[in-house]
């Protein structure tokens, strides 16, 4: 990969590489764009097959951040970090202080939270370097592991891509494959079980498959299988790029809402699935109950007045169908439109000329 042709081509700020030898830490922070404000964006902690797959994952992640807090409505960029490394075998305390220091460094100009492989006890780490990181323990007044938070945001933004689809926006009856019940797809059954919707999961745990059946009496498929299965709705809540060419042609479902980041494997896949009459729930959009949820943080954390924007998850995607069909165009390029036209938006506005503590005129006094 040529990186700066790469940052160039996608308006990308900075990428920066920590490593610590002690602890092992090799990380990757991305930061897209900070126009709306400091880049919020979680930590991924994940085995990738090479270097150059981990760049290109926090590349792709940081730029749906900056998409993501934009159509949410936060006064937030987009970043990410990768690390580099197993979560299950790899982690130590040493590696989250140093990677806290290197966060600290960056000087708020990129904020982090959890993602795959990252937890709320990895956070507080975190935090005994910097204050740029949220989701951290709610003994800190702060909010907590995001995840059934984005469930809740995604059950929202699954009901009102239902109603386009169905015409109503209930889920009783509805038949729902879900791929990855971790964190997120775990919480999100409950919602869907709890609605009478029937449940189709999948994972490579075996474990989270056997848990989502005890509770929910979700039926379990294997992961290659659940692509083909008569349903309603499928919902992509493992990793991404899970629309492609070898999966379109098997999939049934005449809504596709889930958590996962990146489902597009291109945009041509988003095209192609509009062009066969399927309801795309948007990624970034369908999955931003956890960023506004962590964002709260910022504001002095109150539950209350987070769950309220989550709701609001539910009229974002509204919102992108409208466009889509104003504009006859799919929900991807609707949902990319929307959060553009706001950052423009506020970039011009923020073009004014305004004083603050760091000009030279107040160096001179
Ligand atoms: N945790 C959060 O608040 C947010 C998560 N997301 C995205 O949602 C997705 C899920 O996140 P979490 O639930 O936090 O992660 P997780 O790691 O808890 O869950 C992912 C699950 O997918 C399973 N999985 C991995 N590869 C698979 C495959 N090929 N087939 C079937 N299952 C597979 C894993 O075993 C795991 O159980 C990720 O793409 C994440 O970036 C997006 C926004 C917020
Ligand atoms: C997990 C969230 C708090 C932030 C994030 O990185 C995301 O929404 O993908």
């Amino acid at each position: 990969m040529e990186i700066f042709k790469y940052l160039e081509q996608y308006d990308y700020e900075q990428l920066v590489f920590c490593q610590d030898k002690q602890s092992g830490l090799k990380a990757i922070i991305a930061i897209h764009d900070t126009t709306l404000g400091p880049a919020l964006g979680g930590t991924r902690m994940w085995t990738y097959a090479s270097e150059e797959a981990a760049i290109e994952d926090a590349l792709r992640l940081a730029k749906g951040m900056t998409y993501k807090n934009a159509a949410a409505g936060l006064n937030l960029g987009g970043g990410k970090t990768v690390i580099i490394g197993d979560p299950r075998k790899d982690k130590n305390e040493e590696m989250f202080r140093a990677f806290g220091r290197f966060i600290q460094g960056l000087n708020g100009r990129y904020i982090t939270a959890e993602d795959v492989g990252t937890t709320v006890a990895d956070m507080d780490i975190i935090h005994e370097e910097t204050d740029y990181v949220t989701g951290i323990s709610p003994a800190f007044g702060s909010s907590g592991n995001p995840s059934p938070v984005t469930a809740f945001g995604v059950y929202r933004g699954m009901k009102a891509a239902a109603k386009e689809a169905f015409g109503s926006d209930s889920l009783e009856g509805k038949v729902v494959a879900v791929q990855g019940v971790g964190n997120v797809a775990y919480n999100l059954c409950r919602h869907l079980h709890e609605e009478g919707a029937k449940l189709i999961v999948t994972d490579i745990n075996k474990e989270s498959v056997m848990r989502a059946v005890e509770d929910f009496g979700a039926k379990a498929v294997d992961p290659d299988e659940i692509y083909g299965v008569e349903c309603d709705i499928y919902a992509p809540c493992a990793l991404g790029a899970v629309i492609n060419d070898a999966t379109i042609p098997q999939i049934k479902a005449k809504v596709i809402a889930g958590a996962a980041n990146n489902q597009l494997k291109d945009t041509k896949h988003g095209d192609i699935i509009h062009e066969l009459g399927i309801v795309y729930a948007p990624d970034y959009v369908i999955n931003a109950g956890g960023v506004i949820n962590v964002a709260d943080e910022l504001y002095g954390y109150n539950s209350d007045r987070a769950m309220k924007k989550v709701e609001g998850v539910y009229s974002n995607i509204e919102k992108v169908i409208s466009i889509a069909k104003r504009d006859c165009i799919p929900t991807y390029k609707a949902a990319d439109r929307m959060a553009e036209e706001r950052i423009e938006r506020m970039r011009n506005s923020r073009s004014q000329f305004l004083l603050n503590e760091k000009h030279i005129l107040n160096r001179r006094r």
